[in-house]
């Protein structure tokens, strides 16, 4: 879905996903494991308030997994009331993980509820998150098999539903899509390089540029086996091997069309897995 972020959608988009915030016992909050911070709405601490959150670092497959794991240590700081889970949401298994977390999350809320003679109940569950982190994916992926008829209560938005899982969950059918921070230039590039935003808002070699230098500083190897470039060029000027990948993909001299092979094949995954966003030093909480 395409969207045009102005500032009355965006007023728009906050305000419903608070009213749905209020409605849920834990916030499914959706980013991408490549990118967990360029993937993340700029207000999504404001909006989710101080409801229990659980990050869900979502195509952890196509992630690095040692960073991805750093990243799950910086976000499971005990000192925060959140947790976070890596997965890949067409994997059944992780999606069961997921599942087991978020009762986990909740057991002590619904003995105290218990205790208090209140009658158990589903969980409430909403999926937050910016445009193609895989939110109807996972959503999809979560209901599969065990989606029972939609609860007959209506959600805030108009048309929305309340799907049951199993006993344990009720879910909002309508993931809230929320904006990402197109504002900063190096975020942009990242959200460009894992398809986040089209790449007709950046120059494609400027994409290329700067996939070519984190490429060969963090993944060194890689451009070398899959197009066979001297990656020491790098070390002399990217634009001088921006040429050269493109006459090693006999491209003439249409490094743009160069540059959009190679952005593609980032996204295709066929440079390997990676991660673009490093974990901040000197710190293990958000
Ligand atoms: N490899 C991989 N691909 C995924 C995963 N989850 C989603 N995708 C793919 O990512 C793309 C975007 O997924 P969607 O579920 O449409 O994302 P969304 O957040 O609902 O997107 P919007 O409707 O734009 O807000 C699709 O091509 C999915 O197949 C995952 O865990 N791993």
């Amino acid at each position: 879905m395409v969207i045009q972020w102005f500032p009355g959608h965006m007023a728009k988009a906050k305000r419903q996903a608070i009213e749905n915030r209020n409605m849920v016992d834990i916030v499914l909050e959706l980013v991408d494991a490549r990118i967990p911070i360029s993937s993340r709405n700029p207000l999504m601490d404001e909006i989710v308030g101080g409801k229990p959150r659980l990050i869900i670092l979502n195509k952890a497959d196509l992630a690095d997994s040692n960073m991805t794991n750093d990243w799950l240590e910086y976000f499971n700081h005990p000192e925060h009331n959140q947790k976070a889970i890596a997965v890949n949401a067409f994997n059944q298994s992780d999606i069961k993980r997921t599942k087991n977390i978020i009762k986990e999350m909740m057991i002590e809320k619904m003995a105290a509820r218990e205790a208090r003679g209140i009658k158990p109940r589903a969980i409430r569950l909403m999926v937050l998150g910016i445009p193609n982190v895989g939110k109807s994916t996972f959503i999809n992926q979560i209901i599969k098999r065990n989606r029972a008829k939609t609860a007959n209560k209506p959600g805030v938005t108009q048309h929305q539903q309340w799907l049951k899982i199993e006993n344990d969950f009720e879910l909002l059918d309508t993931p809230g899509i929320l904006w990402h921070k197109f504002e900063d230039q190096a975020i942009g590039m990242k959200l460009a390089l894992t398809g986040a935003i089209k790449d007709t808002l950046f120059h494609k070699d400027d994409i290329a540029l700067y996939a070519l230098e984190l490429w060969t500083n963090r993944y060194p190897g890689r451009l070398k086996q899959v197009y066979r470039l001297d990656e020491s060029l790098g070390k002399e000027s990217y634009p001088d091997m921006l040429m050269a990948l493109t006459e090693q993909l006999n491209f003439g001299d249409e490094y743009d069309r160069a540059s959009e092979k190679l952005i593609f094949d980032i996204r295709d995954g066929k440079l390997g897995t990676f991660t673009l966003d490093e974990v901040p030093e000197n710190t293990n909480s958000q």
